[in-house]
């Protein structure tokens, strides 16, 4: 058996976690020849590993900057960068989920997993082995031959977050990716998009119109203002990990929620 030079290892081992800088972001869109300015002024620094929510009034630009971070547009003004590098185009290592799972009809859940990988040209015995590995983590392993229209809507987003972490992404940009779920299988997502998380740490922007799971997920949640968007306030969640649904019940996880919610107050306020 061949044995990999330290160089190649690194070469082959899956990158860490991304850092993230967005400095000075600002996006004006042309609407029917009339300037949209969806972004202003936007600062953010993500770490390695962290887990981070945006939240804020419909239309603030949450998702115009998570486009904006996975490379799908450029900014007006200003630059994001993924481990100091300037985002131009989609880069390899980000991994994406969006609120529809857009999975392809045609094809079972294990093909819809293995799909970036066909792409990249990467689709075999390895890649193959590796979304199987995936749909055992998210408790759909027994389903790897079914349609996605033999699934539930909850099935179906998890297999679209298997497809997203198929590649090993150093970021993960998901777009309210449980907003069309009922609560119930929303809150067994996140359990399960957590536990994924820490096995496989990774940076991950998400996302959500709800506080409670900001609160759940995140390290720290970036609360932003009405259009055009900015960061209002950037909160530290402190409560400790791993967190299981027992935490839900925490007083502390209340206390959070109400700081959440008093800064998405003052951030709604400061339009009127
Ligand atoms: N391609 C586009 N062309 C013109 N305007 C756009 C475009 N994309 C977004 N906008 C506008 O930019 C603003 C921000 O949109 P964006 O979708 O980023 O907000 P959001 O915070 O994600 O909203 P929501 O919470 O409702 O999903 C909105 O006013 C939207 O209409």
């Amino acid at each position: 058996m061949a044995t990999l030079t330290g160089q190649q290892a690194r070469d082959q081992a899956p990158p860490g976690p991304a850092a993230l800088a967005v400095r000075g972001v600002a996006k004006t869109f042309t609407r029917r020849g009339a300037a949209v300015r969806a972004l202003e002024h936007t600062d953010l620094d993500i770490a390695p590993g962290e887990f981070v929510s945006l939240i804020g009034p419909s239309g603030c630009g949450k998702s115009t900057l998570l486009k904006l971070i996975a490379g799908l547009l450029e900014p007006t003004a200003g630059t994001v960068s993924v481990d100091g590098t300037p985002v131009t185009e989609p880069l390899a290592q980000v991994g994406m989920a969006f609120q529809k799972p857009t999975l392809l009809r045609w094809r079972t859940v294990l093909d819809n997993v293995c799909l970036p990988l066909d792409i990249a040209g990467e689709g075999g015995a390895e890649g193959r082995g590796r979304a199987r590995e995936l749909l055992e983590m998210i408790g759909l392993a027994a389903f790897e031959k079914h349609y996605p229209k033999e699934l539930s809507g909850g099935m179906e987003q998890r297999v679209a977050i298997a497809r997203s972490l198929v590649g090993r992404p150093s970021l993960l940009l998901m777009d309210e990716p449980f907003g069309a779920l009922d609560e119930f299988t929303r809150e067994d997502l996140n359990d399960e998009l957590l536990g994924v998380w820490q096995r496989e740490p990774k940076t991950v922007v998400f996302v959500t119109h709800s506080i409670s799971e900001a609160v759940f997920l995140s390290d720290r949640i970036v609360v932003m203002s009405a259009r055009p968007g900015r960061v209002h306030a950037d909160i530290k969640v402190a409560l400790p990990r791993p967190r299981d649904r027992s935490l839900r019940d925490q007083p502390e996880f209340y206390e959070a929620i109400r700081q959440v919610r008093a800064a998405l107050d003052e951030a709604k306020d400061g339009e009127r």
